[in-house]
C-alpha cells in the first residue's frame, strides 16, 4: 500500500470525548476487520498481527536510532509512520496506532522508562499501599493529546485502505506492571500484594478502570475503529481470584464503551479482548460484551471455534510466533490449517501473541498471504 503521514492537516478538531464524526474521515476501502469482528461473513479472512510496528522491521530500527521510545509514541508524525510502515509492505487488513499499554501508568503519574535490552521499568514502583497515594487522576485533555492526535492523523493517513486498532492495557495487566517495575517471569511481587493487600489492589484496579474507559473512548472519539483490549497477564491467578481481580474490570471496560456506543452510535466499535493465557476461562469470557477474543497458542482453535459459535462471538488468532522461524513451506500449511478452521465469519487471523525482534519479514508475509488464500 503507498501510504505517507498526512501533511497539512488541520488540527484535530474535538475535544478528547467529543466524536470527530465518521464524514470527517476518508470513505473506508477495506472493513473486513469490522465486519469479521461483528460476526458477519467476509470475502477474505482479515488478518493483522501484534507488534506489527516494530523491531523485526529494518525500517523501524532506522527510525528508532533517531527517537527514543516514548519520544515516537508522543511525536504524531513519527507515531503515524511507524504504525504505516508494516501496511507498505504487507496485505494487512488492519493498522494499530503505534503507542504502549504502558503509557496509562504514565498518565497516572508513574515514571516508566523503555531500555534497551530490558524492556520497561520503574524507578518507583508501588512498594506498599502507601505508594498508590501517590497516583493521581490525569487530566485527559493534557495527559492523552499526544496519543489522540496521532490517531487522528494516522486515520486520515489511512486515506481509508484499513481500518485503525486503538488499545489499552487490562487492569490488571497494569496494575503488575505498576508493582514488578518492570516484566518478570513469576510475578511474584504482584500475587503477594493482591492477596496481601486486597481492598487497596481493587481501588488501584479501580482508579486504573477509570483512566483505560477515559482514553479507550477518547481514542474513539479521535478516530479509532475497533478497540483491543491487551490483559496479558490474564493467566497469573487462577479461576476464583480470576473472577475477582481480573474479570470484573474487564467487565466495566465494555459495559462503558458499549454504553457511550448507544449514547453516541458513531462510536459504536467492535471490543476486542486478548487475555492471555486464559484459555481455561474462555467460556466465561465469552459471556462478556466483548465483541471478539484474541487466543493464544495453547489454545486449540477448533474447540475455541465451537464455543465461539455458540456464544455468537468472534474468535482471533493463534498462530505460534515462534512458528514464523519454521521454513516458508511450513509456515504456508500451518497458517492455512488454521485460517480453514476460523472460517470467513466470525473470525480474524493473528498471531498468538506479538511477533518476535528477530522474525524474518519475508516469513510474516508468507503467514499473511496464506491466510488470504482461504
Ligand atoms: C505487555 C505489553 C507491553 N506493550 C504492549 C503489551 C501487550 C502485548 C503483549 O503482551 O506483548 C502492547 C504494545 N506495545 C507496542 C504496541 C504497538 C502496536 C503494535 O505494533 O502492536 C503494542 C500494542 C509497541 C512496543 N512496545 C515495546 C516495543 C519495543 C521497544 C523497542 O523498540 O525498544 C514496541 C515496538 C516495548 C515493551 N512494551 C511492553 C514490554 C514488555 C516491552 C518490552 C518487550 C520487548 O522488548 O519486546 C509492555
Amino acid at each position: 500500500m503507498d501510504l505517507q503521514v498526512a501533511e497539512s492537516l488541520p488540527p484535530r478538531p474535538t475535544s478528547h470525548n467529543t466524536p470527530i464524526g465518521q464524514a470527517n474521515f476518508p470513505p473506508m476501502e477495506n472493513t473486513r476487520i469490522l465486519q469479521a469482528a461483528r460476526g458477519e461473513e467476509v470475502d477474505k479472512i482479515p488478518v493483522w498481527v501484534m507488534r506489527q510496528a516494530g523491531r523485526y522491521l529494518p525500517e523501524f530500527l532506522k527510525v528508532k536510532e533517531s527517537y527514543d521510545f516514548f519520544t515516537i509514541c508522543t511525536t504524531p508524525n513519527v507515531a503515524c509512520e511507524v504504525t504505516l510502515q508494516p501496511l507498505r509492505r504487507f496485505a494487512l487488513d488492519a493498522a494499530i496506532i503505534f503507542s504502549d499499554i504502558l503509557v496509562v501508568p504514565q498518565f497516572m503519574g508513574m515514571e516508566v522508562l523503555m531500555l534497551p535490552a530490558k524492556g520497561p521499568s520503574f524507578p518507583q514502583p508501588l512498594l506498599s499501599p502507601e505508594d498508590a497515594k501517590r497516583l493521581i487522576k490525569p487530566d485527559p485533555e493534557t495527559a492523552f493529546k499526544p496519543y489522540l492526535d496521532s490517531i487522528y492523523l494516522t486515520r486520515h493517513s489511512l486515506k481509508g485502505k484499513v481500518p485503525l486498532i486503538g488499545f489499552t492495557g487490562g487492569p490488571f495487566t497494569l496494575f503488575t506492571y505498576m508493582v514488578e517495575g518492570g516484566s518478570s517471569n513469576t510475578f511474584t511481587k504482584s500475587r503477594k500484594w493482591i492477596f496481601a493487600h486486597p481492598e487497596e489492589t481493587k481501588n488501584i484496579l479501580q482508579m486504573i478502570t477509570d483512566v483505560v474507559c477515559e482514553f479507550l473512548y477518547a481514542q474513539v472519539c479521535s478516530g479509532a475503529q475497533i478497540i483491543q483490549v491487551f490483559e496479558s497477564h490474564a493467566g497469573l491467578l487462577g479461576p476464583a481470584d480470576f473472577n475477582e481481580f481480573i474479570l470484573p474490570y474487564l467487565n466495566q471496560i465494555a459495559s462503558f464503551m458499549k454504553a457511550k456506543g448507544r449514547e453516541n452510535p458513531e462510536t459504536d466499535v467492535p471490543l476486542i479482548l486478548f487475555a492471555k493465557d486464559a484459555g481455561f476461562m474462555l467460556e466465561e469470557l465469552f459471556m462478556t460484551s466483548y465483541d471478539a477474543f484474541g487466543l493464544d497458542w495453547t489454545i486449540d482453535i477448533s474447540k475455541a471455534k465451537v464455543l465461539g459459535q455458540k456464544y455468537k462471538k468472534t474468535i482471533q488468532g493463534n498462530f505460534d510466533p515462534a512458528m514464523l522461524y519454521a521454513p516458508q513451506d511450513t509456515i504456508r500449511a500451518r497458517a492455512f490449517a488454521m485460517a480453514q478452521v476460523g472460517g470467513k465469519s466470525g473470525y480474524i487471523a493473528n498471531l498468538g501473541h506479538g511477533i518476535y525482534p528477530d522474525t524474518s519479514p519475508d516469513h510474516l508475509q508468507t503467514f499473511i498471504e496464506a491466510v488470504h488464500t482461504v
